[in-house]
């Protein structure tokens, strides 16, 4: 069954279209990643899908329902962790969680989920005393409260240590292996092709590339990189490849059949490839492909004062 369908979605902030006629589907308990640089839209997006935000354009279903207009079905069936955590900083972690607790129907008993987001032994600190890290894993207790069948987690794993990170890795995929669907942002492409079986890269609002994970990358080919050979032209080579800084790069739909016939061709001539370095397309080549214009994104904002709370949250 699909959880999650958005077609044609568009949505503007004070005139600036954000999201610009975005389709994808997510099927029931699949890690779905939405990624792009900074300001392409995602966030927009997961506002919309959990309520917060109507709809510019277009269409969005949660769980079989539009989560703006029908709330009182879809809220309580999803769990959100946005990137800016609305905490009071002077309760405890175990006041905050009961708090939450509160405004939860059926929720987890609050050491449940404290253990889940590994905050145990954590539960009398105030919030101002967290660290970013544990500042994100509160957030994730909080949004895992609700036992939600759909879980919305933007931008989930900044600011935690390697430890954490891969402990929070577990619990996401241990949710989806028990049936709950997950729409997650990251930055860490790395994160994002280990834990989603699918995903959708945006820029500037659209998406530029969609599907499952490894077909994808499949679909990509490899490459095979080594030093070019002292006065060796590429033009020699029995494959095409690019030169930078002296490192030859060749793209191959089949990297290992493609670093085979290099090597053949340099032991018939007595030459070494030296640095040799056979790999399989990454989530990071895709995105760099695609959104290769990553370090000028900020310049492309609109200043950030500019940003409201428009919508009801
Ligand atoms: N409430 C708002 N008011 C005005 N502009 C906004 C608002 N929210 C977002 N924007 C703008 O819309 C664009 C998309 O922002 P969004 O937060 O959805 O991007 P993002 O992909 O989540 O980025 P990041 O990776 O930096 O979190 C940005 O240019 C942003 O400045």
């Amino acid at each position: 069954m699909t959880a999650i369908e958005v077609n044609g979605l568009r949505k503007s902030h004070q005139g600036f279209e954000a999201v610009r006629g975005v389709s994808f589907e997510v099927a029931e308990g699949e890690i779905f990643a939405l990624l792009g640089r900074n300001g392409a839209g995602k966030t927009t997006t997961i506002e919309v899908l959990a309520g917060f935000q109507r709809a510019g354009g277009g269409s969005v279903r949660v769980l079989g329902h539009d989560p703006y207009a029908e709330r009182a079905a879809v809220r309580p069936r999803t769990g959100i962790m946005l990137q800016e955590a609305g905490f009071f900083p002077e309760l405890t972690v175990a006041q905050t969680v009961d708090a939450w607790r509160g405004f939860t129907d059926a929720p987890r008993p609050r050491d449940e989920a404290l253990e889940l987001a590994g905050l145990t032994g954590r539960s009398g600190t105030r919030v101002r005393q967290l660290s970013g890290g544990e500042k994100r894993r509160l957030d994730l207790a909080l949004a895992l409260l609700g036992r939600p069948d759909v879980l919305f987690l933007d931008e989930p794993t900044t600011g935690m240590d390697p430890q954490a990170r891969a402990a929070t890795w577990t619990v996401i995929r241990d949710l989806a292996a028990t049936g709950t669907t997950i729409l997650l942002t990251t930055h860490y492409l790395e994160e994002a092709q280990r834990l989603a079986s699918s995903m959708a890269i945006m820029d500037e609002g659209r998406i530029v590339a969609s599907g499952g994970m490894a077909e994808t990358l499949a679909a990509r080919g490899g490459r095979v990189a080594f030093r070019l050979p002292a006065h060796v032209r590429t033009d020699e080579l029995p494959l095409p490849v690019t030169v930078a800084d002296g490192l030859a790069v060749c793209r191959a739909p089949d990297p290992d059949l493609a670093a085979q016939t290099l090597l053949t061709w340099a032991a018939e001539r007595g030459l070494r490839l030296e640095g040799l370095e056979v790999r399989a397309a990454t989530l990071e080549d895709l995105f760099l492909e695609l959104a290769p214009d990553a370090r000028s994104a900020e310049g492309a904002r609109p200043a950030e004062n500019a940003r409201s709370t428009e919508d009801a949250r």
